[in-house]
């Protein structure tokens, strides 16, 4: 287990590039499964969950060239589909979440796609239903063996229907939209996911050929083809990077410039921030923040106290409240989080009111967040980070923190945060990894 030591307290200057969407690249690595000839994909952010990924395409078959620092290119021309019946398929397909996602294109494409249960944050539960009825609808036969919580599914022929998801899953989306793309007939997904990283796949999808009608809606319509070829694609920055940038600058009271964000890509993200009081401009397709003594949190019109919660896209993503909650514990003001999406994902506040935070943990859903207003810093402590975004909530705590803090488990915050230590370096951070 690898951990940082951070010695908190100082300003941090300067720019940041932010890295390719790390779950825009899980979608997009696995489409390439769809097709024999070559796709080019540029932006790929080099950390654990896609390399881990990679070296599951690679063990498949699929030929992988690295062209550039950030840019591959994927020739699943010989994919040996009996992988999938091996003990090392097993053991790596658990490794990560964004592995699910092989299952739709290798079904539609070979006529049968297997899964270990995947592994990913512990969060709270993280079912599969909605992939499996899915792909049910399709036709495919499904199993599931519970004793090594194996999926299977298999399909001689895959037809288009109807289908209204039971949530707008949104892995669960990608996977039946990759197995649809080559269906007979025309698919129809309601209360499909429609968040940007969707949208890039489904644009990715119609550049090798599919036909999709709906693009950045939750109702999808797909016109199954026979055949898809190669592309180029290349990924969005990652907008929960963008995020955690944000809430640090603010945090650590930093001036910071966020370079090419493709801003109208981020939805409610900035306002957000914004309803936290944190002062951020737009520049061209920079994001400027700039170095503030404190920040005041909004209230509702009628003077209650603010809520930010979660929801499915246009809604604020999840993966950012961990790192809202932490920010406002140093804000003017109260502000309750409520994470609707998972239920295990907030028990990191125990770390923060360790280091001297407000919060009062309501149940396994909801925080109360009593901002500091910087009367106090917080203080420098030991910690194991549980998941990513609590990961880096808590490394944006300790640059803020007084003395020394010791983050172990910092591979979960490698999963996607590329080269994190020495960019965070850049702007004047002092952390070193052990
Ligand atoms: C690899 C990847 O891309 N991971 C992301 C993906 O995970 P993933 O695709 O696994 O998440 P899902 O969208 O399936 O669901 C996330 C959670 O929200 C719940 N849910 C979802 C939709 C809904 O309408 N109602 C509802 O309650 C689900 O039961 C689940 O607990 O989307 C999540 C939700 O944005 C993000 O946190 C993950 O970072
Ligand atoms: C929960 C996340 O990732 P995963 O779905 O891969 O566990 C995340 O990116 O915040």
């Amino acid at each position: 287990m690898g951990s940082f030591e951070i010695r908190g307290g100082k300003k941090l200057k300067g720019e940041i590039i932010p890295q390719g969407a790390k779950n825009e690249a899980l979608q997009i690595l696995c489409a390439v499964l769809l097709t024999p000839e070559k796709v080019v994909i540029k932006n790929i952010p080099d950390i654990l969950d896609v390399q881990k990924l990679i070296s599951l395409l690679e063990d498949l078959g699929v030929e992988v060239e690295r062209l550039d620092k950030s840019e591959y290119s994927f020739c699943a021309k010989n994919v040996d589909i009996e992988y999938l019946n091996s003990e090392a398929f097993k053991k790596k397909g658990r490794s990560l979440r964004g592995s699910i996602m092989i299952v739709g294109p290798l079904l539609a494409r070979f006529g049968k796609g297997y899964i270990p249960k995947p592994g990913g944050d512990k969060i709270g539960r993280r079912r599969l239903d909605t992939h499996f009825e899915g792909f049910k609808k399709l036709g495919a036969q499904f199993n599931y063996n519970p004793t090594e919580h194996f999926y299977m599914v298999e399909a001689s022929n895959l037809n288009g229907c109807y289908m209204h998801l039971d949530e707008a899953s949104v892995t669960g989306t990608a996977n039946i939209l990759m197995a649809a793309v080559m269906a007979k007939g025309t698919t129809t997904i309601y209360n499909a996911a429609c968040e940007p990283y969707l949208q890039q796949l489904c644009k990715m999808l119609v550049r090798m050929g599919a036909k999709i009608d709906g693009i950045g809606s939750n109702l999808l319509r797909i016109e199954g083809v026979d055949y898809l070829g190669g592309t180029e694609h290349t990924m969005l920055p990652d907008m929960i990077e963008i995020g955690s940038f944000i809430g640090l600058a603010a945090m650590t009271q930093s001036e910071i410039t966020i370079k090419n964000v493709a801003y109208d890509e981020l939805g409610l993200i900035p306002e957000i921030f914004r309803r936290l009081g944190i002062k951020l401009e737009r520049r061209g397709d920079d994001i400027f923040i700039p170095e503030q003594e404190s920040y005041e949190v909004d209230t509702f019109i009628d003077g209650s106290i603010l809520t930010i919660s979660d929801a499915p896209w246009p809604g604020f993503t999840p993966d950012l409240l961990s790192i809202i909650l932490v920010v406002a514990t140093q804000a003017k003001g109260s502000v309750l989080v409520h994470q609707k999406m998972f239920e295990s994902r907030l028990f990191f506040v125990d770390k923060l009111i360790d280091m001297g935070a407000q919060i009062i943990l309501c149940d396994p859903h909801r925080a109360t967040v009593i901002g500091l207003n910087r009367s106090q810093n917080l203080r420098g402590i030991e910690m194991t980070s549980p998941d990513i975004r609590a990961g880096v909530s808590l490394l944006i705590a300790a640059l803020s923190a007084d003395g020394k803090s010791t983050i172990h488990n910092i591979e979960q915050i490698d999963r996607g945060y590329q080269d994190i230590e020495n960019r965070l370096r850049r702007l004047g951070a002092d952390i070193v990894r052990k």
